[in-house]
């Protein structure tokens, strides 16, 4: 991916994590998903699984709100838990219930270990640290999830059953909120790091913030693979 779609800061904190970020956006779940091979089993599972993170994520911006400094930031932070919440959300209500699966069932849904571990790294990042450490866990989420489906979206095989899940990420409309919440992350590091982030004491514990976030999305695909 070129240019600075996403914003600069993500692009320093993925060229800070290369291996994981490519683990993380070329999993076998995802090339499942492109080609179709993927078992249906394997997917519901994660959806099921999805959905509460989203729960639980949608909480983690609703944090973002409480620790925002600007207005700017609150709205943004805000338009992203309406986007979770009653948008991105949708995907997994309707594909679910299509096979039965109502959105009481899906609400109180076991979580795994793995979706566990993730939200709540998350959330004890903005409760231990502050906006910045909660965007730095929050960022691979959002962006990872753009660029797969970007990609996906020029590769994807014609048959694949999963252009559902791929048009949900390459769809403008997710597209222009993660544009905003690059563009915003980017301000806000401005803001309080200034000009020269990367110099900044607080640099490298943003980095494995973000680092240890996009290890947790690998984990999590590989929770999807075990329910085929
Ligand atoms: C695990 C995970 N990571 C990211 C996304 C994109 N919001 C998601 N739905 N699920």
């Amino acid at each position: 991916m070129s240019g600075h779609l996403y914003g600069k800061t993500f692009e320093l904190w993925r060229a800070g994590c290369p291996d994981v970020w490519r683990d993380y956006t070329h999993h076998a779940f995802v090339e499942g998903l492109r080609d179709g091979t993927l078992p249906s089993a394997a997917f519901l599972h994660y959806l099921i699984q999805d959905y509460v993170f989203l729960v639980h994520f949608a909480r983690a911006w609703s944090l973002a709100v409480v620790k925002a400094e600007t207005l700017d930031e609150m709205k943004v932070c805000a338009g992203t838990v309406d986007a979770l919440v009653n948008h991105e959300m949708t995907l997994h209500v309707k594909t679910c219930a299509a096979v039965g699966i109502d959105e009481a069932t899906l609400f109180t849904a076991t979580e795994e270990f793995e979706n566990l571990a993730y939200t709540r790294y998350v959330m004890d990042s903005g409760l231990q640290g502050d906006f910045l450490d909660l965007m730095a866990a929050l960022a691979p989420c959002c962006f990872g999830y753009g660029e797969i489906g970007q990609r996906l979206a020029g590769c994807a095989a014609p048959d694949t059953p999963y252009h559902g899940w791929i048009n949900t990420y390459a769809d403008d409309d997710y597209q222009t909120v993660m544009a905003a919440v690059g563009q915003m992350i980017d301000h806000a590091i401005a803001r309080r790091l200034g000009d020269d982030p990367v110099q900044s004491v607080r640099w490298p514990h943003l980095q494995q913030r973000f680092t240890t976030a996009t290890r947790l999305e690998v984990a999590f695909w590989g929770m999807g693979l075990r329910g085929a």
